[in-house]
């Protein structure tokens, strides 16, 4: 099994685990040893309380079924399991190593019942899914492989200590091609190993299929207008479009609004890829339009990976991959715009702007209402990314006033 496997002596030294308590706080990191050492005051948080404590993660080949798994269980550990137990988001990983994270959940039960159990049974019993559960012995505590009371098995026992935070956030080491897509095979390749399990993936391969390979030729100028749900992007683009005659494309393209409910209802790894393809089409229809008059896009690849790598990051903006980054780099093989701007307001006002308009939101949406660390994240990862880079325009002036502001930096930079 892979994670008993990882717990061998030789990998000791490397393999560390992260567990979240709260987005404010930084993560516990921890790591397992063949020898009781003293736990740090740290660890009495997590290991030293009451109760019992288990952990859990899926193992399978298919990441489309490991990321389907992790998803239902999340939610059947927040809907079953009584308010007396904490679900914590978990990950092990070997430090700084890319794609070697394995995420999972932490599980502290305060309860007299046996609910945590019963639950953690049944998710053995229907999923590939490994379960450890950690015991308290006099001031050390240990882990070992869980197995309900009736079926007892000889097990390792591992002694927990203290683990230095590695130099980057563990959840920055999966972000290539499983929340962020770099080619467009990469996130075509998701969606066909979803065909059978989503049928609507065939019907949106189709429309990747159909769009003609967009070589760009020196056009027009194509405009990218950026920013959060709220800061005035249509109200912009419309505007834009009647004052220079242009062409206004979003992405994703209509094309694909009918399957856009159902890959936001998916986890992060088919939902990103949903959303990666649609910039492709969307790049197919600019480099048509382009030819023939100028081009304002609604979001497009900012959006795309700056939602993306604030999801998946957990935590304080200090956890996003630093600047300069390999990953706020600009897919190689997407037909890159002329010109981004990021239309930012204060959160005072953004929030003004979402009641007055009174629309539904999308979950996302609302979480970032209520969690300014993931909207700050959001907009410190859209000014990461580079070539090209945003252009921060100040959208809190009247919607003429903004206009203006935007018509004069457009003169300046793409000569229109
Ligand atoms: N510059 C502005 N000043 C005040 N209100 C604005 C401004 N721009 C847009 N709004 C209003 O804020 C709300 C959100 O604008 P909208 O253009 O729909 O944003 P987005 O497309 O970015 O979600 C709308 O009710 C719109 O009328
Ligand atoms: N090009 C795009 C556009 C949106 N997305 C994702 C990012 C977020 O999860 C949502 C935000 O879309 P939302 O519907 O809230 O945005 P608008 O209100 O249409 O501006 O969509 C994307 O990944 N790539």
């Amino acid at each position: 099994m892979l994670q008993r496997a990882m717990f061998r002596c030789g990998q000791l030294s490397s393999r560390v685990f992260a567990v979240e308590f709260d987005l404010r706080t930084q993560p516990l990191y921890f790591t397992l040893s063949s020898n009781p050492q003293e736990l740090h005051h740290a660890h009495q948080q997590l290991f030293g309380d009451d109760g019992k404590l288990f952990s859990l993660h899926v193992h399978s080949d298919s990441r489309i079924e490991k990321a389907q798994a992790h998803a239902e269980i999340k939610h059947k550990l927040c809907v079953t399991l009584s308010q007396d137990c904490d679900v914590f988001e978990a990950s092990s990983f070997i430090p700084d190593v890319k794609n070697s994270v394995v995420k999972g959940f932490f599980i502290r039960d305060k309860s007299t019942t046996t609910l945590s159990e019963d639950t953690l049974k049944t998710l053995q019993q229907s999923k590939s899914v490994c379960v450890f559960s950690y015991k308290r012995e006099g001031e050390y505590c240990w882990q070992e492989l869980w197995s309900p009371v009736d079926q007892v098995q000889e097990s390792v026992r591992q002694y927990i200590t203290p683990a230095a935070a590695a130099e980057h956030h563990p959840s920055t080491l999966n972000i290539r091609n499983s929340d962020v897509f770099y080619c467009m095979d990469e996130a075509y390749k998701v969606l066909q190993e979803c065909t059978d399990i989503i049928p609507e993936s065939k019907e949106v391969l189709k429309l990747v299929d159909e769009q003609l390979e967009t070589s760009r030729a020196d056009g027009f100028p194509v405009i990218v207008i950026e920013g959060l749900d709220a800061t005035g992007k249509t109200t912009l683009t419309e505007a834009l479009r009647e004052s220079l005659n242009a062409t206004l494309l979003k992405s994703p393209p209509q094309c694909l609004a009918p399957f856009r409910q159902r890959f936001d209802s998916e986890p992060p790894l088919i939902r990103r890829a949903f959303y990666a393809l649609g910039n492709y089409i969307t790049a197919a229809h600019i480099g048509k339009e382009s030819l023939r008059a100028p081009v304002i896009v609604d979001r497009y690849w900012h959006s795309t990976a700056a939602y993306a790598i604030a999801t998946a990051v957990g935590g304080r903006v200090e956890n996003l991959p630093k600047p300069g980054s390999e990953l706020y780099r600009w897919p190689e093989d997407l037909l890159q715009p002329n010109l981004v701007l990021l239309l930012t307001v204060s959160p005072e006002e953004r929030l003004r702007r979402l009641r007055d308009r009174g629309q539904d939101k999308t979950v996302e949406e609302a979480e970032l209402e209520i969690n300014q660390l993931f909207r700050l994240k959001v907009e410190e990862a859209y000014k990461r990314i580079q070539n090209p880079a945003c252009i921060i325009v100040d959208a809190s002036p009247s919607p003429q006033e903004v206009l203006q502001q935007v018509q004069h930096l457009i003169r300046n930079k793409c000569h229109l």
